[in-house]
């Protein structure tokens, strides 16, 4: 579905991403981690067509992905970034709705009427009660399930997510994981995610890609990532790793020098 090849970007003549490659399938769950600055943000955005590579190239279904029309390619992918929605003034309807955008023609309408779709989406991410709302009257899980409720209207094969969950509690945290699951299982949607979590990607991405200062390191599985000897090789810290009992795949736990202390009661 998504071949990456070679792929190069620099800023002010520091490369950021290096030579990387490797490909998406149709339908999968594909995780990019790393710690801060090793470039996964570059690579998201040079993977979704926001920014050019130098070099290599990056193909959806076998056709390079800056041969696409701005409207073709965001019927291809949508991207779910930090801090995406307009700042103030639009209700949540409205804000759904502008995920649309592909379809509609350049009187703002299109062929067929969407209000179903948009009427499934309220109601599945539970904000339909909230439609005529301002934006700024939402609580940051709110704005971040109708975040995902604008792209969803955008019908993509493919999902781009730039830490979906930042400022969420763990508890909406989850809701939002398994949300866009639910989606991607419901339509074979393909789904690229920068997560922070290393917990959140072993149990949510079918395979991890795992960047250090611009360069693959490897793409694996995450019982193949998350082990001793790379997470300390590339974050520079020695976690436990322990088998999650219920989903049996890599959970960490950060360990710390501090000689730990008891309280008396
Ligand atoms: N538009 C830009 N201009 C100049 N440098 C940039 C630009 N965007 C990113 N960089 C630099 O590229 C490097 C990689 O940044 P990027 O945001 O891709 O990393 P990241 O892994 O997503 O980081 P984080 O986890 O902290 O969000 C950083 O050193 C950053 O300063």
């Amino acid at each position: 579905m998504i071949q990456v090849k070679l792929v190069s970007k620099s800023y002010d003549s520091s490369h950021v991403i290096q030579n990387i490659s490797f490909h998406v399938k149709k339908g999968e769950s594909f995780g990019i981690i790393g710690p801060n600055g090793s470039g996964k943000s570059t690579l998201l955005k040079l993977c979704s067509g926001i920014e050019k590579a130098e070099g290599g190239t990056i193909q959806f279904a076998n056709k390079e992905i800056h041969t696409y029309s701005r409207k073709h390619l965001a019927k291809w992918v949508a991207v779910l970034q930090q801090e995406a929605l307009p700042p103030v003034g639009f209700s949540v309807r409205e804000v759904v709705e502008m995920g649309r955008y592909p379809y509609q023609n350049w009187m703002g309408t299109e062929e067929k009427d969407p209000e179903h779709l948009i009427v499934d989406i309220l109601e599945k991410l539970e904000i339909k009660a909230l439609q005529n709302r301002s934006l700024e009257q939402l609580s940051g899980g709110e704005r971040q399930r109708v975040a995902l409720g604008k792209v969803m209207a955008q019908q993509p094969q493919i999902l781009m997510l730039d830490e979906p969950t930042t400022y969420l509690d763990i508890g909406h945290q989850l809701q939002m994981m398994e949300y866009i699951r639910e989606w991607q299982q419901q339509i074979g949607l393909t789904v690229i995610s920068v997560l922070h979590d290393l917990n959140l990607a072993a149990m949510y991405c079918d395979r991890l890609l795992l960047l250090h200062e611009g360069r693959l390191v490897k793409v694996g599985t995450a019982a193949e990532i998350i082990n001793q000897e790379l997470i300390s090789q590339v974050y520079g810290t020695e976690p436990t790793i322990i088998s999650h009992p219920q989903l049996k795949v890599p959970q960490i736990l950060l360990n710390s020098d501090r000689v730990p202390t008891t309280v008396n009661e």
